[in-house]
């Protein structure tokens, strides 16, 4: 395998040739950054890949669909896949690994070991998906254990994924700095998501009011014109109204602990969850 340091994307399918090509960086005395995705790359990914080259790391993109995090009536099998086009990305970002194992790389032989992060998955999307950030912290675990990085970077477009890994990153002493980036968005607000290519133009055109009603939350609560209740219960109603068909959460959490919020008193997001049709949409903002 080449493992040379010169420019360009190493393609890499194995966990031995990740660590070597890692070497290989490492002894020119370079720093690494892992940014884990499931591919389908967009701008947000691509926003990752540039942290991490803005902090001087050399840029190791993980694609893996980890089907550990997927229940069994979730969109695993259709999850979009486009790896080709992921690499052409990746190349464009000045990524420099692309690591892009298979299943039985990933999980060779049966996974009796997991990482089960407590207490912050209690609510929001973890009723709602059973086992999902049991599939999250342990995949990371493996990622990070397999890249061994100085930092990883994560999207706060998945916000309670960004603060589960954090949580599992300092109870568990794992030496690797976790960096949350901001969400960037389409020109009209709406948080870039690989789910998106499920929307429809008509859907395409519902989604924003998720954005919107975000900002509309977000400056009620920070005025006080109205409690966190009653704003998330208006924005519900809009989305409803605006076409969305399940509105699975819209509250207000403390930004650390993610516990539900009656008034904003210090860090805080309003985050949300929601249905359009086969599409479901996440998305938060700062208080
Ligand atoms: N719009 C975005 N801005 C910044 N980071 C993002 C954005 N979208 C995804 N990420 C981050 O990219 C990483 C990989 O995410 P993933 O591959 O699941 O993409 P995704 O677009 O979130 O897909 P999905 O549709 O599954 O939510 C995660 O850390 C995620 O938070
Ligand atoms: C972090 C991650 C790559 C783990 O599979 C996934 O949950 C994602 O893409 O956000
Ligand atoms: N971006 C989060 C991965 C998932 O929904 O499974």
């Amino acid at each position: 395998m080449n493992t040379s340091t010169e420019p360009g994307l190493l393609v890499v399918r194995t966990v031995a040739d990740l660590r070597r090509a890692v070497a290989g960086f490492r002894k020119a005395g370079r720093t690494i950054g892992l940014v884990p995705t499931m591919g389908a790359l967009h701008e947000g990914h691509v926003s990752l890949v540039k942290g991490a080259l803005e902090r001087g790391d050399v840029p190791v993109t993980s694609i893996f669909v980890n089907p550990t995090q997927f229940g069994p009536k979730e969109d695993f099998s259709a999850y979009p896949r486009d790896e080709e086009g992921d690499f052409d990305k990746l190349r464009d970002a000045q990524c420099r690994i692309a690591f892009a194992p298979t299943k039985d790389e990933m999980y060779p032989g049966e996974q009796l070991t997991t990482v089960t992060v407590a207490g912050i998955t209690d609510g929001l999307c973890g009723p709602l998906r059973p086992g999902h950030f049991q599939g999250v912290a342990t995949v990371v675990s493996k990622l990070l254990l397999m890249a061994m990085p100085d930092r990883a970077y994560f999207g706060e477009k998945d916000y309670q994924q960004l603060q589960v890994i954090k949580r599992m990153v300092r109870d568990l002493a794992m030496p690797f700095e976790i960096v949350g980036m901001p969400t960037v968005r389409e020109k009209d607000g709406l948080a870039m998501s690989s789910r998106n290519r499920y929307l429809s133009a008509e859907e395409r055109t519902k989604a924003l009011g998720m954005y919107k009603q975000l900002v509309t939350v977000a400056d009620a609560v920070r005025d006080g014109t109205k409690s966190c209740a009653e704003a998330s219960a208006a924005a519900s109603q809009a989305l409803r109204d605006g076409g969305f068909d399940i509105v699975e959460y819209f509250t207000v959490v403390d930004a650390d602990s993610l516990k539900p919020l009656e008034h904003v008193a210090g860090p805080a997001r309003v985050i949300a969850a929601a249905r359009l049709g086969r599409t479901r949409l996440i998305d938060n903002l700062a208080v």
